[in-house]
């Protein structure tokens, strides 16, 4: 049951476009987007839900269902939204209808609907699909930002992309470049930064040549998978301090956190990143998601869970708390599974409650 004053909270919060300043989100909630980059206090929620999210599901879910999830979660005033991938559908059947998708979703300016690209044909098939959508006054590109990923042990990396992590690295070099060329941006994924489901403890020193090799070839940011879900404080901690510290030291701007919560520690984790200075999560409506190559290993961090943990704080994210609630409702009943956000499944709860007084 939550207690009266978040129930109050969340009724209150009726704007769908809000950039929700948390500490004092009871009483108002601002029309306006805080702009990441001038308030240290702002928390960037990378949503990747209908990527990350969907890639593990059973069955393959159509298009317009994602296409539904995108602008559901767009109107709820998410800025970063991952929506989909160009991978090779023999490996990853549930996202070949990316190009539909993205084609056909809500683009709102001012936001970025990143696409996981593997190789050079990826990049290739996303840039003719952008050559015969070219924005409009009125309506952005269907994306201006790609994803290159690759990981910290060469197991994952053979399981995954079928093919060594410095083979990986060979690979994505051109595809960085040919995309910054064409006015994208990039952005890296280091995956199996605490434990890989195949080579077990993962060493932090690799994880940061890693990282370090994907922000010399282009990438803005680079996030951190905790593709397992085993971190705790400890190990999140002994990551970051090695990631951030000594020689070839990276800051903390060009890191996201992105805790699978398998354990149950993946809020934890992103209090811990949060208190070391990181300021963008990765997070899954519903707590949707897991990784086709990672057995066992269960979704993201919910967004609502992470929303949540931080209202009331000096914190401030985009997007309505109780709206997201509602489409991880929403999203879960439609693939037919558990909602996974302990958050999310207590508003909804009360917000039955609260209908029936
Ligand atoms: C990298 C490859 C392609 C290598 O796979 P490969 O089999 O070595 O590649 P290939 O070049 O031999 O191609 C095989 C077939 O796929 C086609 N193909 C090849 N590339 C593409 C493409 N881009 N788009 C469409 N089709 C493609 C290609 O044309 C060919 O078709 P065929 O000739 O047999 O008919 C493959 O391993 C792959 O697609 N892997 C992606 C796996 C994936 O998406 N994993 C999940 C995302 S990563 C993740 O979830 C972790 C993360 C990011 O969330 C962070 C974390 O939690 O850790």
């Amino acid at each position: 049951m939550l207690s009266t004053r978040v129930s109050r909270s969340l009724t209150t919060s009726s704007s769908l476009r809000t950039c929700t300043r948390l500490k004092t989100s009871r009483a108002t909630s601002s029309r306006t987007y805080a702009t990441p980059t001038s308030n240290p206090n702002h928390v960037t929620i990378v949503e990747v839900g209908p990527r990350d999210g969907l890639q593990n599901e059973k069955s393959v879910i159509s298009p317009s269902v994602k296409v539904e999830l995108v602008n559901r979660l767009g109107r709820a005033g998410l800025t970063h939204l991952e929506a989909g991938s160009f991978v090779s559908p023999k490996w990853v059947p549930q996202m070949a209808g990316t190009a539909e998708v993205i084609t056909k979703m809500e683009r709102m300016p001012g936001r970025h609907y990143p696409v996981l690209v593997p190789n050079m044909k990826g990049l290739d098939l996303l840039l003719d699909l952008l050559a015969k959508h070219p924005p409009t006054s009125s309506t952005p590109a269907p994306t201006n930002e790609i994803a290159i990923f690759t990981a910290a042990t060469d197991a994952f990396s053979k399981a995954n992309t079928n093919c060594t992590i410095a083979e990986g690295l060979e690979r994505l070099e051109p595809v960085t470049r040919k995309a910054l060329d064409h006015g994208l941006r990039v952005r890296g994924y280091v995956s199996v930064v605490i434990t890989c489901p195949y080579a077990g403890k993962v060493d932090p020193q690799k994880v940061k040549e890693v990282t370090k090799a994907l922000l010399d070839m282009g990438c803005y940011e680079v996030s951190l998978g905790d593709t397992v879900g085993t971190g705790n404080f400890t190990t999140v901690t002994k990551l970051l301090e090695t990631v951030m510290g000594g020689t070839n030291a990276i800051s903390a701007q060009k890191l996201a956190g992105h805790f699978h919560d398998t354990y149950g520690s993946a809020v934890n984790n992103v209090q811990t990143a949060l208190n070391m200075g990181l300021r963008t999560f990765d997070s899954a409506v519903g707590g949707l998601g897991g990784c086709p190559y990672s057995p066992g290993a269960t979704g993201n961090v919910a967004t609502e869970d992470i929303m949540y943990a931080l209202k009331d704080s000096p914190y401030t994210v985009a997007g309505d708390l109780e709206a997201v609630a509602e489409i991880g409702d929403w999203i879960s009943k439609t693939l037919g599974k558990e909602n996974a956000s302990r958050a999310g499944k207590a508003i909804m709860a009360s917000k039955k409650v609260s209908s029936k007084l």
